[in-house]
């Protein structure tokens, strides 16, 4: 018999119960006591509700109070040393301080996993990193599900995978230096997993969607003989691309199965099919793990139909990669035009579409064919729906010409424009676009949108704190000001409410980081901007001060990032028309007298395919983007972009095509490494190394960001540079706020006193 089975699960919760938690715990409202049960009650449910879909075997080792790889590298004990903690005996508050950093040491650093936007915790490689077995956390799951009489398949990350994803903390360390010992310590994991009962361990390897150096694919293959050893059976698991070039060797592993995602990359499948070996589970990932359409089921179904001729009950169905990435349950979405709504499928939708195609399979067709019907009539319903086109979108993105989306004059003559009216002192200071987004700033939205304040109110509460942060930022004599995002509830979420073409959820939360989520809007039809977005809060911020206030928008590519996106058009064709729209709202900001214009573009580097082969291309459309955002407008007008979380260092030329007058940067956990990349690379345009972590509550110390400016200066020319922290302040306290800002604002003026001297 078929099994069908989830790679992991949102663990965030239906209502975010998960993000409440673990934040109740950072504020001392409860104890580990509490926070241990709450994470476990949640285990639990989400357990039974796998269970009571149908699902044969669940995943056990997919939950996390922060993050997937830090557990793994809680596992096999290996946290950096800096922290003087011991894995075996980590606390909570210990754990958190890894995430979160403490007084005396920096979090791990926090990248993107592969080209989703979830964050993980970048592991820390060293020649003297050592690992030692640590599998009571992961028993200890095991043992919860058990008791439900759920079968466990503990979910790992591979071996591989985990060193890859770390850093090498020394020059020129190879981690697979690591590799033997930290083999051993999977070994060692596994013994334990059996001892308890587990049969299978799902090891995700997404590392194998990349272009591997051959020492990396010879290190696998070895590495997955070796543990094959194990009595366990073992479901190597890939997903996000293309694994096919490894086919013939993943197909002689010793592994028990081998998970494809065959919803990004259906095409590998063949290669895989041809020479299957009998003995082995082919997990076949067809339903979308990354996107919340329904699955066209007649189409799957048949998929999963000629498998079943072939592999039988080798075959296993899933989900394309672990649902982390999907929003928890459609059904708790009351407001969703229904039209629309019958077009989706969350997790829970995707878990349910899993159970059909099984019985599909099992029972033949007929048994589904209701569900069959409903599946094709949304199809064809969804196909021909009149809201899906505008014929204005289509006809302005064909009247587009070569060269519309470049600006008129080269940057240095732009930057002579700019700053013959801005006038700033050297080393301008600006802040990234948000100020902390309060409790009573959330309240207050949340009172509106129930209803319980009008909307002159609730203008008058984001006016009140525009205000605020205007006042303040003048205090803290800071050169180029923001408006503060107070009105936004997230810079992606703000915008796609306020466009054609998108529909927004209530409660469709994916987990960014840690607690962090994100309600990514869906784009079902074509893109346009009815009316101004941002154009009356930006100019009522200009009007408090005589400082120029940045306009602060979101950038094409970073919508349609951090959208889920129709799929019934190219994505770069959906990222022209936004590109459009935000052009409308930039020339708006600019008649407005708002001079100084950033579009934030966080998501160019997550979008990057994952194979080289296909970067060209994307940089090309994803860049005309950007540019097409901010064409037509003159020279004096001074576009800002920003990004964060992201190497740039292999796509800097794509970067500085862009064209932007200033870019501000994410450096300040890897100790401005980044910036180096920029300096051999003489970034023609002015740039802004964050100087701060913004992710931490840390405050930095003066002496810290001397160090770190004079890191700067070594690579960029002062007439170049900008100091600002990171990226935006919306999840930090004001105490802070305000504290790391004096300290940026106060040694950005004694430099500029010493530079000034030595002229
Ligand atoms: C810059 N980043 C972003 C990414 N992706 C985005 N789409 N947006 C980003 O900003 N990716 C990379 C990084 C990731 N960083 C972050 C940083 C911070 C957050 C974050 O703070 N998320 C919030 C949710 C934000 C939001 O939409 N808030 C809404 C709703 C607030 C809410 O929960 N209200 C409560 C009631 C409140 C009350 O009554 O007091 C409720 O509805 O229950 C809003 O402000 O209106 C988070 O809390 O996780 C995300 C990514
Ligand atoms: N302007 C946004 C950028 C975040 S990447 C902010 O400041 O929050
Ligand atoms: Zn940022």
């Amino acid at each position: 018999m078929s099994q069908i089975h989830l790679l992991g699960f949102p663990r965030i919760g239906a209502k975010r119960e998960l993000k409440f938690l673990v934040e109740k715990f950072w504020k001392n409202e409860i104890d580990d006591a509490a926070l241990q049960a709450g994470a476990r009650e949640l285990r639990q449910k989400h357990w039974l509700l796998q269970k009571g879909a149908g699902l044969d075997i669940s995943p056990v080792g997919d939950f996390s109070l922060y993050d997937q790889v830090l557990d793994a590298q809680v596992l096999v004990g290996a946290i950096p040393r800096r922290f003087g903690f011991d894995a075996r005996t980590l606390s909570s508050e210990q754990y958190f301080q890894l995430a979160r950093g403490n007084a005396q040491q920096h979090a791990l650093e926090m990248t993107k996993w592969f080209d989703t936007n979830y964050h993980y915790l970048v592991p820390e490689w060293q020649a003297d990193t050592t690992f030692a077995a640590n599998p009571a956390p992961l028993l200890a799951q095991v043992a919860e599900a058990q008791a439900l009489g759920i079968q466990a398949k503990s979910v790992l990350v591979g071996p591989l995978t985990l060193l890859w994803q770390g850093k090498a903390k020394q020059a020129g360390f190879d981690r697979l230096a690591l590799l033997p010992a930290l083999l051993e310590t999977y070994r060692e994991l596994l013994a334990a997993l059996h001892s308890a009962g587990v049969q299978w361990v799902q090891l995700d390897e997404p590392i194998l969607s990349l272009d591997l150096p051959q020492a990396w694919l010879d290190a696998l293959a070895d590495s997955y003989r070796q543990l094959a050893q194990s009595p366990l059976k073992l479901l190597l698991a890939t997903y996000f691309g293309d694994v096919s070039a490894h086919a013939a060797l993943l197909k002689t592993l010793p592994v028990a199965g081998l998970h494809l995602d065959l919803v990004r990359a259906p095409q590998q499948l063949a290669a895989f099919l041809q020479g299957w070996p009998q003995d082995k589970v082919l997990s076949a990932g067809l339903i979308d793990g990354r996107n919340i359409w329904r699955a066209d089921l007649d189409a799957v179904l048949q998929q999963a139909e000629a498998l079943r001729a072939q592999l039988g009950d080798k075959l296993w169905l899933a989900p394309s990669c672990s649902l982390l990435h999907t929003p928890f349950d459609l059904a708790q979405e009351i407001k969703l035009d229904v039209d629309l709504k019958s077009w989706l499928a969350f997790a829970v939708q995707k878990v349910n579409e899993l159970k059909l195609l099984k019985r599909g399979l099992q029972q033949g067709r007929a048994s589904i064919a209701n569900e069959l019907t409903a599946s094709n009539f949304a199809r064809e319903q969804r196909r021909t729906n009149p809201r899906i086109h505008q014929v204005a979108v289509a006809a302005r993105l064909a009247a587009l010409q070569p060269g519309s989306d470049r600006r008129s004059s080269p940057y240095p003559l732009r930057a002579e424009a700019q700053a013959s009216w801005l006038k700033l002192p050297l080393l301008p200071t600006t802040t990234i676009g948000s100020f902390p987004q309060t409790a009573e700033i959330r309240a207050a939205r949340a009172a509106f949108k129930r209803g319980e304040i009008d909307a002159a109110n609730y203008e008058a509460a984001m006016k009140a704190e525009i205000e605020l942060v205007i006042r303040k930022q003048e205090a803290l004599d800071i050169d180029v000001l923001v408006h503060g995002e107070a009105e936004r509830n997230d810079m992606v979420e703000y915008f796609g409410e306020q466009l054609d073409g998108f529909a927004f959820t209530e409660y469709g939360w994916v987990q960014s980081y840690g607690s962090r989520c994100v309600k990514p809007p869906i784009i079902y039809g074509d893109v346009a901007r009815p009316q101004p977005m941002t154009v009356s809060w930006t100019v009522y911020a200009q009007s408090l001060t005589s400082r120029p206030v940045k306009g602060m928008l979101t950038g094409p590519v970073t919508i349609l990032q951090w959208s889920f996106v129709r799929n019934d058009l190219p994505r770069s064709e959906v990222c022209r028309q936004i590109a459009l729209a935000i052009n409308d709202e930039v020339l708006d900001l600019e008649n407005a007298g708002i001079k100084v214009i950033q579009i934030d573009e966080p998501a160019v580097r997550e979008g990057l395919p994952l194979k080289r082969g296909d970067w060209d291309a994307y940089l090309a459309w994803a860049g005309e983007a950007f540019r097409l955002s901010c064409a037509g407008v003159d020279d004096s007008t001074q576009i800002h972009t920003h990004m964060c979380y992201s190497e740039f260092g292999d796509i800097l030329p794509a970067i500085a095509a862009l064209d932007a007058d200033v870019i501000t940067i994410e450096t300040s956990r890897s100790d401005m490494e980044l910036l180096r990349d920029f300096g051999s690379f003489h970034y023609p345009n002015e740039i802004g190394p964050g100087v701060y972590d913004i992710h931490s509550p840390r405050i930095p110390g003066e002496h810290e960001l001397e160090k770190l400016l004079a890191k700067a200066l070594d690579v960029i020319p002062a007439r170049r540079l900008w100091v600002n922290p990171d990226c935006g302040l919306k999840t930090r306290g004001w105490p802070e706020v305000e504290a790391a800002l004096q300290a940026m604002v106060n040694v950005t003026k004694r430099l500029r006193q010493q530079l000034t001297a030595s002229v």
